[in-house]
């Protein structure tokens, strides 16, 4: 019999390649999302609409027995989360204490988390687990408290992967997957669509202190994440306790190297305007990946030019809009 597996934010755009690539690979997945960011359209196994912190609803669930949980639901813009720190522990840090509980109710001990590089201290080198963690925004406290929660989890028996993602970005090689936020906050999406317009895209400060004055990020295709879900849940279910692990490709790139790249990609001018720093940006985070390599066999298999012209190739004709949270 299939193992079944419960996808949290399974509608959003990670979670949506994650429960994709699980069905294919031979789970039954079953996806638990409340729809606040999340597409219906992006599902295509059973949804049901629950909020987390809902922790009845959650029993219910999770008692129709799973082998393993892949948790992604929750909040994710760096910069909102300086708006609204208590929403932020709200969802994020409240819906997983409720998760977790209602997994150890059911005696489901494998789980693949969310993380992200964001709990790292700021850093000029590549970023291997072992950086120390000094996480700059309410959003990647809420993170570390989750991860914190993890591990003091264990001791009763839960086997876990904290999966550090970079940034995420790409879509489907058949456009029929891809990233639909509103307000969409991600460089790639938004110089997309400002190129697109003819407008000008705003780089959020030129003064950091990286080549070219502006900030860098490991951009990860989403389909290389999925894969790490698949194999993460794989090794979980053999036995394996999971431990915390970069995922990233080890290349950085600047917001005007991702300016140029989408312009090249569209074949139409970019302009770029120069705007203030946002806060709780990091100069640079770009990925030692070498553990998660050596744990998981996993290793990218695509670029930043592949990541840039998925996205474009989305963007002409996304299959769904901004969802029900859409401001
Ligand atoms: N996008 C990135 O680059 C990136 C990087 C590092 C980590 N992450 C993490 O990956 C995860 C997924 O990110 P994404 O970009 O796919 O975001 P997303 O907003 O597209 O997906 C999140 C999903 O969670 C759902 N959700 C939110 N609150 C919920 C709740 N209380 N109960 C049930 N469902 C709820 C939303 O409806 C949405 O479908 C997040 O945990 C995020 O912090 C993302
Ligand atoms: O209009 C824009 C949008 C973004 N940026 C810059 O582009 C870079 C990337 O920004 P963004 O795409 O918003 O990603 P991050 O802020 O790095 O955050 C993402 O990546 C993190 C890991 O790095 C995850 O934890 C977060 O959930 C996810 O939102 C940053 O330097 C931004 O300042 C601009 O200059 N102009």
């Amino acid at each position: 019999m299939a193992a079944r597996v419960l996808v949290t934010g399974g509608a959003g755009y990670i979670g949506s390649f994650c429960a994709r690539a699980l069905t294919a690979a031979g789970y039954e997945v079953v996806v638990a999302d409340d729809l606040s960011s999340g597409h219906p359209e992006a599902v295509d196994c059973r949804l049901v609409e629950l909020d987390l912190r809902d922790r009845a609803g959650l029993g219910r669930l999770l008692g129709e027995g799973f082998d393993g949980v892949v948790h992604l639901a929750g909040l994710i813009s760096v910069g909102e989360s300086f708006e609204a720190p208590g929403r932020y522990v709200d969802v994020n840090v409240r819906g997983s204490l409720s998760l977790l509980d209602a997994m150890r109710e059911h005696g489901v001990d494998c789980l693949v988390f969310s993380s992200t590089c964001a709990l790292y201290a700021p850093s000029d080198e590549a970023l291997d687990e072992d950086v120390a963690l000094a996480p700059l925004s309410p959003y990647a406290e809420t993170k570390l408290l989750i991860e914190r929660a993890i591990e003091l989890v264990r001791r009763q028996g839960l086997r876990a992967y904290c999966l550090r993602y970079f940034n995420a970005a790409g879509a489907a090689a058949d456009a029929s997957l891809g990233e639909a936020h509103a307000p969409e906050t991600h460089l790639i999406p938004i110089a997309i669509e400002r190129a697109s317009r003819g407008q000008p895209l705003v780089v959020f400060g030129d003064d950091y202190p990286t080549p070219d004055g502006t900030c860098v990020r490991d951009y990860v295709h989403v389909l290389d994440l999925a894969e790490a879900h698949v194999r993460a849940m794989e090794r979980l279910l053999a036995g394996a306790p999971g431990e915390a692990l970069n995922l990233g490709t080890g290349r950085g790139a600047s917001v005007r190297e991702i300016a140029a790249l989408v312009s090249r990609c569209l074949g139409r001018e970019l302009a770029v305007e120069l705007g203030p720093r946002r806060l709780g940006d990091q100069p640079s985070l770009v990925a030692r990946a070498t553990r998660a390599s050596r744990s998981l066999d996993w290793t990218p298999r695509w670029g930043l030019e592949d990541i840039v012209a998925s996205a474009c190739a989305w963007h002409r004709a996304p299959r769904y809009g901004p969802g029900r949270g859409a401001a």
